[in-house]
Order: C-alpha cells, then structure tokens, then sequence
C-alpha cells in the first residue's frame, strides 16, 4: 500500500524518489488522467517547525510566477499532516552534474545556459521577488535542455519594491554576496546578480570562485573578492565575471545592463527574452474542450473556475494538458475508470 494515499486518491501514481532536502523529499509521479510526469515536493508539517513559513513563501511566489525557465507549480495538497507541492518534473537532472560532467563548458554552451539564467532572473525581479539562493543546484534541466530554477524558499517580495533594503543573511555562503555575509542591509537584486556570477564561473571554469572548508576562510575571500582567472577566458567573459563579481553592490552589474552585455549578445545579435510568454494564463480553447467533455460540464464554467488559478486538481490537469499540446502530444484525458459493475443476472 502506497505510504501516500492521498496523492493515489488525488489522481498521481508514485514512483522512485528523486531527490531529500532538508525538509522533505520530491518523489517522481505520473498524474493519471494526462499520463504526465511531474515531480511532487512531500513536506511533513509536524517536522517542518520554523521552516513552514518558508514552504507558503514558496507557494504563494511559485503562485504568481510563469516563465519557461521557473518550475512551474501545478498544484498544492493539503492535509493534517503533509504538504504536496506538484511541480514540473525536469529530467535532465541539475545544472551541476551536468557541469562536472564536462568538467567544464565550452563558451557558447555557458552562453545558452546564462542567457536562460539571465531572462528568468529578470522576470523575477520584474515582478519584485528576489530568489536569494541562486546556486547550480537550485537550476534543474529539462529533456531539452532548458533551464528551470527551483527553490523558492529563500525569496523575498521587499514591501516596498526592489528598492527597499533587505536584511535577513540567508543562502549558502558560497554562493552568497560580500553585503550579505556582512549582515548589512542588503538588494534582494543585487544579491541575485553577484550569485549569478558565481553560476557564470562555475559553467565556464567547471569550479567555483570562492571556496574553502574552513567558513571564515571562506567569507574573507568572498570580502576580499579575488579569485582565478584561468588561462582559458576570453577577455569578454573575464571582463563580465569582475563586473558581477564585485564586491561593492553600487559598482556591480545591474540586471538592465548584463541583458545588454556584449558578451551575453555575442553569436545572438539580441538580448535575452524577458517577458514571458505567459501561455499558461491564456485560455486554451483545445484544452477546455478535453476537461468540458471529459466531466460533461460546459466550457465556458469550466474556465470561469480555472481563472481562478486556485493550483488545484483542476488547475493542474489543465495546465499539463497545455503541457502535452507544447510537446505535440493528442490533448486527450484518460477514460473515467467506469466502476466494475457486476455481471447482470440472467435469470
Ligand atoms: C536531480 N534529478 C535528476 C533527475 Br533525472 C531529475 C532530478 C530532479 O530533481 N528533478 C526535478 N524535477 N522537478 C523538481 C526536481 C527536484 N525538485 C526540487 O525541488 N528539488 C529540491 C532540491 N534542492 C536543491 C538544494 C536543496 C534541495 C528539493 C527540495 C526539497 C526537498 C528535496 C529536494 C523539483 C520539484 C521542483
């Protein structure tokens, strides 16, 4: 019997685990009806303590937030005890192995990645939030090679927009900027860009600038700000590394400019997307027509409760059913189980 009845009743098969964090695992799943993959984050509340403010900051981000580079949130499930995030499964597995894998990459293969990197941070802080703790294992792969950042546990929505200061020191300090560790007030944006430079060096250098077992080894080179510069880098990227990697937030690379970059543009001609292109907010006619039939209710009902964008059961059968119709996939549903009636008697 499956540990979690509740994903069975509410329409997902479970399969292996494929991933545990500090509070909770992500098992693989298929969600019946679309015969979708999706990667379902399981939290135990009674073990979440103070961590469970940090698990609604998440869902209430992943809620207003839709870009092809963002795991996308399908659907939250909750019960007394446990939390069921349903999100978009990635299967290429994240960012860092992949970079160990090649030991590191050539780059225009960094390029695509960062590009991709660059357009969702934008977005983000378009729309106010800073993620806080960017790092290559908070950005996953897809099966064609798209980025997907997840982990939004650590985000932060400043009151007053993306100009007010921020305090809280959190992240990983390997990843993290000099005014965070220093426990000064702080840009959730600026803070996003100096982890993005961390990520640009580890995918053109395959390691990292900063690193060191002993933690205040570690922060006084992150103060300091001075790493290697391998033989290797063009003078473009070495260029773009110091002007995210620096240590004064006022001197650093602002988002508007690194879109516009010479080095990020090089073999594009134009900047990095940063809109998105929102399909999943948009009313898909044949979609609506699948659910409609379906369980036999009018469209036009049907979309009047999907708008709503509660992340429920309906919510996420829409929303991989968009999914199916992106990769080319028939929009169907499966079949209603039609409950074993018994053989009629002949009498
Ligand atoms: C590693 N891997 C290899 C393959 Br193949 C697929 C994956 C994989 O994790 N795919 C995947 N798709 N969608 C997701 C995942 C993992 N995943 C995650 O949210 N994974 C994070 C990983 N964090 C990185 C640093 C700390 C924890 C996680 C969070 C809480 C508990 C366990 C894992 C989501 C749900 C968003």
């Amino acid at each position: 019997m499956s540990r979690y009845p509740t994903l069975r009743s509410c329409g997902y098969e479970l399969d292996r685990t494929i991933g545990t964090g500090g509070f909770g695992k992500v098992k693989l799943a298929t969600h019946t009806l679309t015969g979708e993959k999706v990667a379902i984050k399981i939290m135990d509340k009674t073990k979440l303590g103070k961590d469970l403010p940090r698990v609604k900051l998440e869902i209430s981000a992943l809620k207003n937030l839709s870009h092809p580079n963002i795991c996308k949130l399908y659907q939250v499930i909750e019960t007394e005890s446990h939390c069921y995030v349903v999100m978009e499964y990635c299967s290429g597995g994240e960012l860092f192995d992949h970079i160990v894998e090649k030991s590191r990459l050539s780059e225009m293969e960094s390029r695509m990645f960062f590009r991709q990197i660059i357009s969702a941070v934008s977005y983000l802080h378009d729309n106010g939030y800073a993620h806080r703790d960017l790092k290559p294992e908070n950005v996953l792969l897809d099966r064609e090679q798209n980025l997907k950042i997840i982990d939004f546990g650590l985000c932060a929505k400043p009151q007053g927009g993306m100009d007010s200061l921020l305090l809280t020191s959190c992240g990983s300090p390997t990843y993290a900027a000099p005014e965070l560790i220093q426990g000064v007030k702080y840009h959730g944006s600026e803070v996003d860009i100096w982890s993005m430079g961390v990520i640009l060096y580890a995918l053109l250098c395959g390691c990292l600038p900063f690193e060191s077992d002993n933690i205040d080894e570690l922060f006084k080179k992150i103060l300091r700000g001075k790493y290697v510069e391998p033989g290797w880098l063009s003078s473009g990227s070495k260029r773009l590394l110091r002007r995210m990697l620096c240590v004064d937030p006022l001197k650093r690379i602002r988002i508007s400019e690194l879109i516009n970059d010479p080095w990020v543009r090089l073999g594009f001609g134009c900047p990095p997307s940063t809109k998105t292109n929102d399909i999943d907010q948009c009313k898909d006619m044949e979609c609506l027509e699948a659910i409609s039939q379906h369980c036999d209710i009018d469209k036009e009902i049907i979309w009047s409760r999907l708008s709503k964008w509660k992340y429920d059961s309906e919510t996420a059968t829409y929303l991989l059913l968009l999914n199916k119709k992106k990769n080319g996939c028939p929009v169907v549903l499966k079949k209603k189980e039609v409950p074993n009636q018994q053989p009629e008697l002949i009498i």
